[in-house]
């Protein structure tokens, strides 16, 4: 069984650190960052407000993106050999492809690939102190935040509530452990659901997908 669980949300609501603690407890789990799927600095487009548009989907090669996940859904064996997670023999049928992002239910492609897809959110006053601390390959101007980041932010999120795309909010206020044993839980349950043949995602991954390269992924050992 093949399983592609959405990690998104808004910037700093705890994305990367939810994954990272899901990908050691979950078996036969790898990951794939969209952060590193950004084009370089030199692509990226200046809005009228002056800001390098670093949150928009046309910021990340997303085909690139997609290669990627194609390659897992193709081989996830191969895939989890490549990037260092060794299978875990109890439950060698099962396979789970973390995606941690900020813009993940965005592009149409990938939308209908979930089993899951979580949305971490946090206010704005949090998101913004949170984000003020934190330190970007590119640094963030002065202003960006409430200019560009936060904008944008609403924007998507507006979008992806209008298209109607099915999501498990979760509150990026609560403490890292809650948010871990919730989740953890509620994935163990939809592997136990579709073992039993019952509740089954899309597992994208039972598409008719072709093998393909991909540029940037990180994985961890389950
Ligand atoms: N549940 C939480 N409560 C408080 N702070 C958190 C929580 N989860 C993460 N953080 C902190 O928030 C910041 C952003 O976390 P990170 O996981 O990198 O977010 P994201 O990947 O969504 O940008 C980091 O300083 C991290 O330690
Ligand atoms: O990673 C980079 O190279 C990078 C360069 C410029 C900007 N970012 C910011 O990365 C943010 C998304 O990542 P995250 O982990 O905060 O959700 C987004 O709000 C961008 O403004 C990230």
């Amino acid at each position: 069984m093949k399983h592609i669980v959405g990690i998104g949300g808004v910037t700093n609501s705890g994305k990367t650190t939810l994954t990272s603690s899901l990908l050691r407890s979950l078996p036969n789990c790898c990951v794939i960052h969209q952060d590193d799927f950004f084009k370089p600095q030199d692509q990226i487009a200046v809005g009228e407000d002056g800001f390098k548009q670093w949150d928009v989907l046309e910021s990340l090669d997303m085909e690139a993106m997609l290669s990627t996940v194609r390659a897992w859904a193709s081989s996830p064996h191969k895939f989890a050999r490549a990037h260092g997670v060794s299978m875990q023999p109890d439950a060698a049928n099962t396979h789970i492809l973390l995606l941690e992002g900020f813009l993940l239910y965005s592009y149409k492609p990938l939308v209908d690939l979930y089993s899951r897809r979580y949305f971490l959110t946090v206010p704005y006053e949090e998101c913004k102190r949170r984000r003020s601390t934190r330190s970007y390959e590119v640094p963030d101007p002065p202003g960006l935040f409430d200019g560009h980041v936060w904008p944008m932010y609403q924007k998507y999120k507006r979008e992806m509530e209008a298209s109607g795309v099915e999501v498990v909010y979760l509150d990026g206020t609560k403490s890292r452990e809650q948010l871990f044993h919730q989740v953890l839980e509620d994935i163990r349950n939809l592997l136990l659901n579709s073992v039993a043949g019952r509740g089954q995602g899309p597992a994208g991954a039972q598409g008719p997908m072709r093998h393909a390269g991909h540029r940037k992924a990180q994985t961890g050992a389950a």
